[in-house]
């Protein structure tokens, strides 16, 4: 029987490793409670995003005990993510279909409505990759099962013609034989050298595609985000396409929300609009939101709480209120600032003999990750 919590993210005696020989976490913990807007600050490579990613279930970490979000396993109850009670905003929205990965596939779509709403596509290359992921076009993308919806993801990341492909061990959830066919694929597409398009959405075909949504919420978000919904996904900027992206990630009142740097692209306005939305949503539902970045602008009386991340290490959370340097006057980020300066190099982890860590992927010493030696950008 599982434990019940009071907190709506609880990790326990967690450990995560990319690479076996330096893990990132060893033995991590972190409590936070419904209602909290929490600040997760560290220097570049401290373990933000790869924190934020596993409480979004997009890593297997130890079993169903270690990572609980609203008391269900981050990774194994997949409904957590399908219902939209957790919500997982982050990493870049490639304006080139070609980066399979950011495909947002939440709510109830078909897998025909995901697939052929991607205008612009040569209608044999999408029968091919239907074919070849064993597409059931029927699918509801809220009930098929992780490998499944990993297919449709990667379906629609290939329907043009790519020339330079981008991926993020997406080949995880699928069964050997979609793997295999695929690597063939990709190995095809590489020798024809075919010329590459680009996808054409407009955004209203990507926010109306949500199904089960509250129409008074979606409008509040258009207006909020300053959306047009006639705007062509391939035309737009990047500031317009992350509004889309974050109003697609909002369309369902969320029960806890996870934040990497979305706001980057944003005009000052509408970074401003949006956090007050998101205090709104805390403060009126108990939401939960843990926001990492490394922008504090407006950030002091926003956030409640704040957890400062060194090198895979908790270094120390604390209520905004009480943060005693914040009181003499300073603000977030010349505190933040005079903790990162006080690492030290010789601070960085050194492990020695460093434990047994579950490999993130059956593939990882596959051929296919030595697709990883291309650059990617977010
Ligand atoms: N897919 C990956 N494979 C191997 N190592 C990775 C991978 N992703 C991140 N890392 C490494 O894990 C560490 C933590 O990376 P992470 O992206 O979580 O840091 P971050 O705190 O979000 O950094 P930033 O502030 O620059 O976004 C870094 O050393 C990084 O190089």
């Amino acid at each position: 029987m599982e434990e019940v919590d009071s907190s709506s993210i609880r990790v326990s005696g967690m450990q995560f490793a990319y690479d076996a020989q330096s893990p990132l976490f060893v033995d991590f913990n972190l409590k936070i409670l419904p209602g909290s807007r929490c600040l997760l600050v560290g220097a570049n490579g401290s373990g933000k995003t790869t924190l934020l990613k596993i409480l979004a279930g997009k890593h297997m970490v130890g079993g169903r005990d270690v990572v609980r979000v609203l008391n269900s396993s981050a990774f194994h109850d997949t409904n957590l993510v399908c219902n939209g009670d957790l919500s997982y905003l982050g990493g870049s929205w490639s304006k080139t279909i070609g980066s399979a990965g950011d495909v947002p596939l939440q709510g109830d779509f078909s897998a025909e409505h995901m697939i052929f709403g991607v205008d612009g596509v040569d209608p044999v290359r999408r029968e091919k990759l239907i074919e070849l992921l064993d597409i059931d076009l029927q699918w509801r993308m809220h009930k098929v099962s992780d490998g499944q919806r990993r297919r449709v993801q990667i379906c629609m990341g290939l329907l043009h013609p790519f020339q330079v492909l981008l991926l993020d061990e997406i080949t995880v959830d699928l069964d050997v034989v979609a793997r295999l066919d695929l690597l063939d694929f990709f190995k095809e597409e590489c020798e024809q050298g075919d010329v590459p398009l680009q996808g054409d959405f407009s955004a209203e075909h990507m926010i109306f595609g949500v199904d089960g949504v509250d129409p008074v919420r979606r409008e509040k978000l258009i207006e909020l985000l300053d959306i047009d919904l006639q705007w062509r996904m391939h035309k737009v900027s990047d500031g317009q396409r992350r509004r889309v992206q974050i109003c697609m990630g909002l369309l369902h009142p969320f029960q806890v929300l996870l934040l990497d740097e979305i706001t980057v692209d944003l005009d000052v306005v509408a970074r401003l609009d949006l956090l007050d939305f998101f205090k709104e949503e805390c403060e009126q539902r108990g939401a939960t939101i843990v926001y990492a970045t490394h922008i504090y602008d407006g950030l002091e009386t926003w956030a409640t709480d704040l957890a400062y991340i060194q090198d895979g290490v908790l270094k120390r959370t604390d209520k905004l209120s009480e943060l005693g340097e914040l009181k003499n006057s300073a603000n977030l980020l010349s505190v933040v600032e005079s903790w990162l300066r006080s690492e030290t190099k010789h601070e960085k982890k050194k492990p020695i003999n460093p434990p047994q860590i579950q490999k993130t992927s059956p593939f990882d010493s596959s051929p296919f990750k030595s697709s990883r030696h291309m650059a990617y950008y977010r």
